[in-house]
């Protein structure tokens, strides 16, 4: 056959063969009209498909939120342990200096302590009858005072490492009057500032400070860090001093149950070879300022690595924090931390907020938020192990006391009406929780049992009436310092969110 020239080849291909039948021509279209059919099935599936490619190679974004000292720093840093350890082997003497920097904190808060009970003591007014009742002051225990009072000059020069040309009074924004610049504030690095880089740094020029002379090591920091190991014996005489032990309890101060709390271990940690443990820097407190963000390659199982991005927000007051919603409108899930342990406490930032009722009011505006919506939540109901160690001790005072008599639990409604005096910080919903708690440990039961399923309760009940739409919700208690069984909470989170992604991206 010739072809004319002017003919395009693939209408000449698709033309019907010539002399076709009428039954030939049909059965042709049919064949077409299938054949079109399984061409146009083809291409919505490789649709589908490149989309869920694309939604699949995204990476997870996580942002932890919760009200300041709630532990969101400290779940970072088990991600981080778990999915980059030789990052986090390599931050070590970053935290080091943390470490440091928080033995001086709570060595400062006891000078602060014994200064007010001296006030007290050099009044001239007679005292009133709401006055604390200090002991006397012996003058050995005021010399010991004056000999640690240098170790001002190590905080200054571990801050400037941190965050080079800081100056403490900077750093902790420090009170006009106060006689120790920094007072009882906490030290704090902005989330910008290269901290972590600064140090390594260091590290690098330093690597004899655990393995050998430390020859290459700045000689403030070097100083800083002898100071500070001089220093150890008198800080844990100071500490040890019974009189001390008196004023702090006058002064209503538990150093032990603060952040950050290393007195008891502070021959170790003051050592010139110490090399922070894994559980030193989780413990270690250093408050975020602004936003940070990390990113990790995880896998879950035998997947691809897929990329995750976590966010760590430092949380002031649910107002401040709450405000930095609206940048937040593409995340995959939040991690919302809420300390169980603080029933009893109040904010820094105002002594008329009960920190759990602060914590709830962060919840409701997160849960409520529309950009939030799709949006899948996981709690973690933190610091169980501090509110165990809690209700043990208000039910060994309870009971001291007779409060909690043997005639439970027919007692038990007496019992919690009568419980409100505990502590006046506590509303009445936290009363009842915490009462039904001491109850659950008089009964011999697990001490917070009761308290927990109050609390899981009550934030469920919120995320199911103030959601704007239904969306996952998963709630875990933890105790974030503990390295083992965070692994396995965040194992699951994981394929919780790798699941999730999957569903979505195949409902594309
Ligand atoms: N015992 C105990 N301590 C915890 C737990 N979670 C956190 N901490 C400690 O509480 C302190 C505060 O934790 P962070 O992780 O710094 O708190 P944050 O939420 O990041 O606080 P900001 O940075 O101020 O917003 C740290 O010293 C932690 O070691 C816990 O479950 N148990
Ligand atoms: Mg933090």
């Amino acid at each position: 056959m010739t072809v004319a020239p002017d003919i395009d080849p693939l209408t000449l291909a698709l033309a019907p063969p010539p002399g076709e039948s009428p039954e030939d021509r049909e059965a042709r279209l049919l064949r077409e009209r299938e054949a079109k059919k399984r061409s146009d099935l083809i291409d919505q599936e490789l649709a589908r498909q490149r989309a869920a490619d694309k939604k699949s190679s995204k990476p997870v974004k996580i942002l932890l939120l919760g009200q300041s000292e709630s532990g969101k720093s400290t779940t970072l840093k088990n991600f981080q342990l778990i999915n980059s350890p030789k990052a986090f082997k390599a931050e070590r003497p970053s935290w080091r200096a943390v470490v440091h920097l928080n033995v001086v904190r709570s060595i400062r808060l006891i000078i602060s302590a014994l200064q007010e009970a001296e006030a007290y003591a050099s009044a001239s007014q007679p005292p009133n009858p709401d006055d604390p009742v200090y002991p006397p002051i012996s003058a050995d225990l005021l010399t010991l005072k004056m000999r640690l009072l240098p170790l001002q000059q190590v905080e200054e020069a571990l801050l400037n490492k941190l965050t080079p040309g800081a100056s403490i009074g900077k750093a902790y924004t420090a009170a006009p009057d106060d006689p120790l610049p920094g007072g009882t504030q906490e030290v704090s690095v902005h989330s910008a500032a290269p901290w972590k880089g600064a140090f390594s740094r260091l590290m690098n020029n330093v690597r004899g400070s655990v393995d050998g002379p430390e020859t290459n090591e700045p000689q403030d920091s070097r100083d800083a860090r002898q100071l500070l190991h001089a220093c150890s014996e008198d800080m844990v005489r100071l500490w040890n001093d019974p009189t001390v032990k008196e004023v702090l309890k006058v002064h209503r101060l538990r150093l032990e149950d603060m952040a950050g709390f290393f007195l008891d271990s502070i021959e170790r940690v003051t050592a010139l070879s110490y090399e922070p443990t894994d559980d030193d820097i989780l413990k270690a407190r250093l408050k975020t300022l602004g936003v940070s963000e990390h990113n990790f390659s995880l896998k879950a199982g035998n997947m691809v690595p897929q990329s995750w991005i976590v966010y760590d927000v430092g949380g002031a007051r649910s107002v401040v924090s709450a405000a930095w919603v609206p940048y937040f409108d593409d995340m995959d899930a939040i991690i919302f931390l809420a300390p169980l342990s603080c029933f009893d406490q109040v904010l820094a930032e105002d002594e008329t907020v009960n920190r759990l009722e602060d914590s709830i009011l962060l919840w409701k505006t997160i849960v409520s938020s529309p950009l939030l919506k799709d949006t899948s939540l996981i709690l973690f109901l933190n610091k169980c192990d501090i509110l165990k160690v809690s209700a043990i001790i208000l039910f060994q005072g309870i009971r001291r006391r007779g409060e909690v008599r043997a005639q439970m639990p027919q007692d038990e409604a007496t019992f919690l009406q009568n419980f409100s005096r505990v502590n006046d910080s506590m509303n009445t919903w936290c009363h009842m929780g915490i009462g039904r708690m001491i109850l659950s440990i008089a009964h011999n039961c697990s001490p917070s049992t009761a308290l927990d399923q109050d609390m899981k309760k009550k934030f469920a009940m919120i995320a199911k009436q103030y959601s704007p739409e239904a969306r996952g919700f998963y709630t875990y208690f933890t105790s974030v310092t503990d390295v083992q069984s965070t692994a396995d909470i965040l194992g699951s989170v994981r394929d919780m969110l790798v699941r999730q992604n999957l569903t979505r991206s195949r409902l594309v």
